[in-house]
């Protein structure tokens, strides 16, 4: 059978990420609550492709993450990408694991459980400096405006918001641990399940500790700057805000190496 990816390609233009993007593949994850936690991933696989070759094997991507069944995980990423460079005779390999996190969560009056769900990545590079691993973690909260509460004889506009924490680290941490650090520094955490009681309780607490989108993102820096397995990092915090049809929106970025 004619093989079309290794015909020369004569445009001379190398191609910097080419693969498959958006695989739905189980996977399994380390939950600090259970051990261990199944969920499905959407998974994106990309190498390099020298100038010269028409195309890339896409079969092969498939086959590399068969071989590692639903193992895939923080600390096997390296093993993947490896494989993927030497499957695909490739000089870099890039893997992006999105997957959904359920965390159970006790309603603060009323001791209700409910899960909530949060959306991590795993985001893994190889190429001749080597290898480089992000873990992004978006966590929602409910933020109230201190404008809004500090000019308004009744009420102030609350919203909820997602704050997306991204981080290299040099030792492992716990993706729980984010989480509740981002938490801690909204206005109020949200939930799946309140009652009325947990209803009053996270409204006036999110009353009484109003913060406009500069505050998540300093608040969340100032404390991941403490962390001392964080390398690096960035904040992001986004506003759904009620009172416009735009979000707020703020980012820090800091690289404790420099
Ligand atoms: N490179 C490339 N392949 C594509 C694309 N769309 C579909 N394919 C298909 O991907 C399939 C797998 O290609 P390969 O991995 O080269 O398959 P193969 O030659 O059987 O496998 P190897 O022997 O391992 O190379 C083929 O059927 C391609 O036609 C595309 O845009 N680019």
């Amino acid at each position: 059978m004619e093989d079309v990816q290794n015909q020369t390609d004569h445009r001379n233009i190398p191609i910097d990420k080419v693969g498959v993007k958006d695989i739905r593949h189980p996977i399994t994850v380390l939950d600090r609550a259970n051990g261990v936690q199944k969920t499905v991933a959407s998974i994106n696989m990309y190498v390099n492709l020298p100038h010269h070759y028409k195309g890339t094997h896409m079969s092969r991507f498939i086959e590399v993450l068969s071989d590692y069944s639903d193992n895939i995980n923080l600390r096997n990423l390296k093993d993947i990408l490896e494989a993927m460079k030497k499957r695909l005779n490739a000089h870099s390999a890039h893997i992006e694991v999105d997957f959904p996190y359920f965390i159970k969560k006790t309603a603060p009056v009323s001791g209700a459980r409910s899960l909530l769900e949060y959306n991590i990545a795993y985001r893994g590079s190889i190429n001749g400096s080597g290898l480089d691993l992000v873990v992004e973690v978006k966590v929602p909260v409910t933020t109230l405006c201190p404008c809004s509460q500090m000019i308004s004889d009744q009420g102030a506009h609350n919203q909820r918001g997602v704050v997306n924490v991204a981080v290299r680290f040099k030792e492992f941490i716990w993706i729980e641990d984010i989480i509740r650090l981002v938490e801690e520094s909204a206005s109020c955490e949200v939930f799946s399940l309140l009652k009325r009681q947990d209803e009053k309780y996270v409204t006036e607490k999110a009353y009484g500790n109003p913060m406009f989108v500069e505050d998540v993102v300093r608040e969340v820096s100032g404390k991941l700057d403490k962390v001392p397995e964080i390398i690096w990092f960035t904040v992001e915090s986004e506003n759904f805000e009620s009172i416009h049809n735009h979000s707020a929106y703020a980012y820090v970025e800091k690289d404790k190496r420099k």
